[in-house]
């Protein structure tokens, strides 16, 4: 079934998940809400890809791109800007299929890829500011993926913990300042808190308490699993920490990018996407890929995984994605 007003599209399916294999919202067969989903200039409607409007203004303004002797990049007001959200690569614990939840391990050699192929997806989006959870294998995520960033600007992580910490680490060179990125590290974005869960073998922990009970502590809005968060009380610091911190940015012309988790990019996507707690039990995310939005005029336009660095349906997305792009086209040559 597709009922569809001009923003606001419900499609047939069951899973509402932004995968590896297609980098692509996937559908399956239950009814979710996709929001601001719309149709392509074509008329053909591609969950996910929405082509440009090609009515917004400059994108690129907040990203103070350098003078390169082609035009003034002077910064002017932008009435639009990007959010990429990232659940980070592949960790050693999602390796052995352990529940992780709270507990701090690094990436694999397979997630570095992962978040090094995200960052060469992303490398001609634009990014102003860097959100990441506290715990290292969103921040390793980020900082590989911004490797790849063709902007080459420096992603410097902010240590606001003791005024010290923060005067010590100043930076005197407004140049300099203006070469990097500034990686905010947030305890609220970090994955759900998984109780007595975490260590734990998810396949056994299925064959011990069995599939359904296991299916809804891992899925469910409401259920916590033992002593752990639900995704509900996930939301409740991951999506303030959203509103209060993140939104503001984006208000202020800035390009946002968040590397976070599983169940609290769930939480965030979930208020992006007006999705139910009962859409939201299938809504899955794989690690290591970009989504993207379009932040206007106060709403989240969900635009999909960019594929790869020069898929045109990306710079379709905007026209001033594709100016971003073409700029920094034109700074290499
Ligand atoms: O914490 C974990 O184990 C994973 O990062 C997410 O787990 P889930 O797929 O069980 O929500």
């Amino acid at each position: 079934m597709a009922a569809a007003t001009s923003h606001n599209v419900i499609v047939s399916a069951q899973s509402h998940r932004w995968n590896s294999k297609n980098s692509r919202l996937d559908r399956r067969t239950a009814n979710v809400r996709l929001v601001s989903v719309g149709s392509c200039c074509s008329g053909n409607r591609k969950l996910g890809l929405v082509c440009a409007s090609g009515s917004q203004s400059s994108v690129i303004d907040p990203v103070h791109l350098p003078s390169n002797g082609k035009g003034d990049h002077s910064p002017k007001k932008s009435s639009e800007s990007s959010l990429i959200l990232i659940r980070h690569g592949e960790s050693m614990w999602n390796e052995k299929n352990l529940f992780t939840g709270c507990v701090d391990v690094p990436l694999t050699p397979k997630g570095v890829d992962e978040a090094i192929e995200a960052g060469k997806r992303i490398c001609n989006i634009p990014i102003d500011v860097i959100f990441t959870s506290a715990m290292i294998r969103s921040q390793m995520t980020a900082m590989l993926a911004m490797m790849q960033h063709r902007r080459k600007k420096v992603p410097i992580i902010t240590h606001k913990e003791s005024e010290q910490a923060q005067s010590w680490s100043k930076i005197y060179s407004e140049d300099t300042k203006e070469q990097s990125i500034p990686v905010i590290t947030a305890w609220q974005l970090n994955e759900r808190m998984y109780g007595e869960l975490q260590g734990l073998n998810k396949q056994e922990t299925a064959d011990r308490f069995g599939k359904e009970q296991v299916h809804e502590w891992r899925r469910s809005y409401d259920t916590p699993p033992p002593n752990g968060e639900s995704l509900e009380m996930c939301a409740d610091r991951a999506v303030s920490y959203f509103k209060d911190q993140v939104v503001p940015h984006l208000t202020a012309g800035k390009h946002v990018m968040v590397a976070a988790h599983a169940n609290s990019l769930r939480s965030i996507i979930m208020h992006l996407d007006k999705l139910t707690s009962q859409e939201v039990i299938s809504l899955e995310l794989s690690t290591g890929i970009p989504m993207l939005y379009i932040f206007k005029e106060g709403e989240f336009i969900r635009r999909g995984s960019p594929v790869g660095p020069s898929e045109a349906s990306v710079y379709a997305y905007t026209r001033n994605l594709a100016t971003y792009r073409d700029t920094l086209d034109s700074m290499v040559q």
